[in-house]
């Protein structure tokens, strides 16, 4: 599908990193990818072979690697960056003395930075000021990916020249690129999932059903919506790849870490002893911090990601926090149609008005009892 070879750099050498540079070879792609390991550098030059994230896995044999940014990036039109949220602008800071303000510049990372709250588009942003910068997100397990399964992503960016080259690059048989304008919503989309997908994960493990795991889902979706509107973000952007599309893999499969680490807890294991055990990153452990603290700020209600965080951090059990949401006030299913307000509205007057009535019935009553009790006198 490419029309041209497009030069490509890959910053990253994990799982999705790898998988990426080799879509983009097996498109006709010239692709060097960057990681700081030598040992896994030699094995993917000389073995086609990333052995340490996805074993399995024969790359396109054209993908160079190199622990070298200065040359990894000399001659990149696209630059994809596949570098964990917590360590995404120290290599972006890295990277800035070869980088240009033509090169398209595309954050493959679905999480939040700790201090500041950004998203990693808006990091790069930040860091280098160029226009032609996006993201990429969607239903992608690595894995699957390497399994050449068919898959589906999303490229978000305000930038018309981002969006087509990034799907000419990496658009083939077996990938296909969708384009976006809600940057922030795609982005956001990525990172929140990961949070539900910690919760679905323990669900499983705690023995939880499938009516349970589509509640969950369908009302992360409805929590989702309603942060990244209250951040700008387009509510419609949810229906995409990067809002259910995501979830729902997420969700559902034990090859996602977020999944795996709540599997783990589910079963009994400390956060600690599930994070060590994966050994990779699961963002969603951080982005569920932040997001709670940021709901609050912005006064969101988001009542899974809260619940959520008091059993990853404060020890209340899973199944406890469970009853404690199903207990929770009723509210409406899609609030896009009935707002929540309403039916809590709705709730109110219901509750004024059976008090009421019962005010009346219990004055009208007395005042029976009057009448009995005058009547009564007059017999007497
Ligand atoms: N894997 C997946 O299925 C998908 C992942 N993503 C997103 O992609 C992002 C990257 O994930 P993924 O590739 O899976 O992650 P992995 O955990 O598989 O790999 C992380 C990569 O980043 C490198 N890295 C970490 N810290 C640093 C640092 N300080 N300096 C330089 N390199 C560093 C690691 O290098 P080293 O080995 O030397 O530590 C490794 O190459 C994540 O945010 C994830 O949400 C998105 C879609 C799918
Ligand atoms: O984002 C992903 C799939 O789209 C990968 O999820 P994990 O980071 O949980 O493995």
């Amino acid at each position: 599908m490419a029309e041209q070879q497009i030069n490509v750099a890959v910053l990253g050498g994990g799982s999705f990193g790898t998988a990426l540079a080799s879509i983009a070879a097996d498109n006709g792609a010239r692709v060097h990818q960057w990681m700081r390991d030598e040992t896994l550098v030699a094995q993917i030059n000389h073995e086609h072979r990333n052995g340490r994230y996805l074993p399995h896995y024969v790359m396109n044999s054209a993908v160079q690697a190199s622990t070298d940014l200065q040359a990894v990036l000399a001659d990149a039109e696209l630059v994809l960056i596949a570098i964990p949220s917590k360590a995404f602008r120290s290599v972006v800071q890295a990277a800035k003395a070869w980088l240009r303000p033509e090169q398209i510049l595309v954050s493959t990372t679905k999480g939040i930075e700790q201090d500041s709250f950004l998203l990693m588009s808006q990091v790069l942003e930040q860091e280098t000021g160029f226009t032609h910068i996006g993201v990429i997100a969607g239903p992608n397990l690595a894995s699957e990916i390497a399994d050449k399964q068919l898959t589906a992503t999303v490229i978000a960016s305000a930038d018309p020249l981002t969006r087509t080259r990034v799907q000419q690059a990496l658009g083939c048989r077996y990938f296909r690129v969708y384009a976006s304008d809600d940057r922030h919503g795609v982005e956001l989309g990525g990172a929140l999932k990961n949070i539900y997908a910690i919760a679905a994960g323990m669900a499983a493990a705690l023995g939880m059903g499938e009516n349970t795991r589509s509640m969950l889902m369908t009302r992360a979706l409805a929590e989702m919506s309603r942060f990244a509107v209250a951040e700008g973000a387009n509510p419609m952007t949810f229906l995409g790849l990067a809002g259910v599309g995501d979830l729902i893999v997420t969700c559902s499969s034990n090859l996602s870490r977020n999944y795996r680490v709540g599997y783990a807890m589910g079963e009994g294991r400390t956060l600690e002893e599930a994070v060590d055990a994966l050994g990779q990153v699961a963002e969603g452990v951080n982005t569920v911090k932040l997001v709670c603290a940021k709901a609050s700020e912005m006064g969101v209600y988001m009542p899974l990601a809260e619940g959520l965080y008091h059993v990853l951090f404060d020890g209340v059990p899973a199944q406890d926090m469970a009853r404690t949401l199903m207990m929770g006030e009723q509210s409406s299913d899609v609030e896009f149609i009935l707002p929540r307000e309403t039916v809590q509205r709705e709730h109110r007057d219901q509750a004024l008005h059976n008090h009421a009535s019962k005010d009346h019935a219990s004055k009208d009553h007395a005042s029976k009892d009057q009448v009995f009790k005058n009547s009564g006198d007059k017999n007497a």
